[in-house]
């Protein structure tokens, strides 16, 4: 087989919600459409992908670097032995010339490049993905459904206690048992209020609760924070200071006895692992975050599952950031701890197939061949649009 053209464009996935670093005012996401020369119904096979959100469209970096070395490349250096599209083999190509270190945006445009590689290759194999990645890098026996908890809870303008409540009450309705509110965008006071708040709507169970300060907190504030919040016995304390801060991380471990999540904003198998090393990290209560769209896609979130086992990890502590549907299918088959959802933001991009039904916080997976877009009306009319 061989990829014949690639198209790439961006999307807003813009709103007027805040977290503790930024406003989502101008937030937007790269898409890819890549065509392959395979026929299926009289069309050719088209693998589609996005960037996850929170890190920007990388199109600059996707057409002068990226792309041009896929579409250059040989098309055989693509394939694997039995001549099927290897998504590994094309990492190498889109990485030649790269030096290490540095992730940054070039790890977001490889990950919506590699999302559209598997897409491609799962439907070009006619299977779901999380079918393909199971018999690949699996036991063949896929989750046939995930655990997915409800992120939202960011601060608005106007947005009162009232407005936070009842965006929780719409979670719990959906579905969702455990849910998750922002915090370290206000001071300690009100955010205790906030969580107050929405622990009165989770009939004061707070292990139902997670919070997220995006980053926000110096060592003081984080421990400050820490102890005020450990008498709610929360979900998870996220992202509690800088995410290349592991010092930090590793002191508020010493000092938290409660579960803390992480590793939104580490992009490479090599910050994977120094959060292992040096975060400070307990294999028997903390979860590890990384995107796989943000992170150098599949291939490399494949490398990190490797370095979790080698330290003793399992692939249940993982719960990746994003919450959408790529990560779905490779929670399903590596056996990961559940995925994020977003039931009210970053449309028309994030979020599960239009028929997905969340009961007792876990979703099912799509039977579509590939990722499943063609299960998401809105957001396959914008890929479509892309090549057609
Ligand atoms: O607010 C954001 O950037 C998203 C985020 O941290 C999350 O989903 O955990
Ligand atoms: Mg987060």
């Amino acid at each position: 087989m061989k990829i014949t053209k690639v198209h790439e464009g961006t999307v807003p996935i813009s709103s007027s919600i805040r977290n503790a670093w930024i406003d989502f005012s101008s937030m937007d996401c790269s898409i890819v459409a890549i065509e392959s020369d395979v026929v299926r119904d009289g069309k050719p096979v088209v693998g589609y992908g996005f960037n996850s959100n929170g890190r920007y469209s990388a199109g600059e970096i996707l057409r002068r670097r990226i792309l041009p070395r896929l579409l250059d490349a040989e098309p055989g250096s693509l394939l694997d032995e039995q001549g099927a599209l290897d998504p590994a083999r094309a990492w190498d190509v889109m990485m030649r010339n790269e030096k290490p270190g540095g992730h940054g945006e070039r790890s977001v445009a490889v990950g919506v490049v590699d999302m559209a590689l598997y897409d491609l290759a799962a439907k070009i194999a006619g299977k779901p993905l999380y079918r393909y990645l199971s018999e690949r890098h699996g036991d063949g026996r896929p989750d046939d459904s995930v655990f997915v908890y409800a992120a939202g809870g960011y601060y608005a303008p106007g947005k009162t206690l009232t407005d936070l409540q009842d965006e929780m009450r719409g979670f719990l309705d959906l579905g969702y048992d455990v849910v998750k509110m922002k915090i370290g965008g206000a001071d300690l006071a009100e955010d205790l209020r906030r969580i107050e708040a929405v622990v009165e709507v989770l009939g004061g169970d707070g292990s139902r609760l997670a919070v997220d300060v995006n980053g926000r907190f110096d060592l003081a504030t984080a421990l400050e924070y820490g102890r005020a919040i450990e008498p709610y016995g929360l979900f998870w304390y996220e992202e509690i200071g800088d995410p290349l801060d592991y010092h930090l991380n590793a002191t508020v471990a010493e000092h938290y006895t409660g579960p803390i999540a992480t590793g939104e904003n580490l992009f490479s198998l090599q910050d994977a692992r120094n959060l292992i090393r040096y975060g400070g990290l307990r294999p028997d209560r903390d979860t590890i975050q990384v995107d796989p769209a943000l992170s150098y896609g599949l291939v490399e979130y494949l490398r990190i599952q490797d370095m979790l086992r080698r330290h003793g990890w399992s692939s249940r502590r993982c719960v990746p950031h994003g919450g959408h549907q790529f990560s779905l299918h490779i929670a399903a088959a590596l056996k990961l701890g559940g995925n994020e959802s977003y039931p009210g933001e970053f449309q028309p991009t994030g979020g599960f197939a239009d028929d997905a039904v969340v009961e007792k916080s876990r979703v099912g997976l799509t039977d579509i061949p590939g990722i499943g877009f063609e299960g998401k009306a809105a957001f396959h009319r914008v890929l479509r649009d892309l090549h057609s």
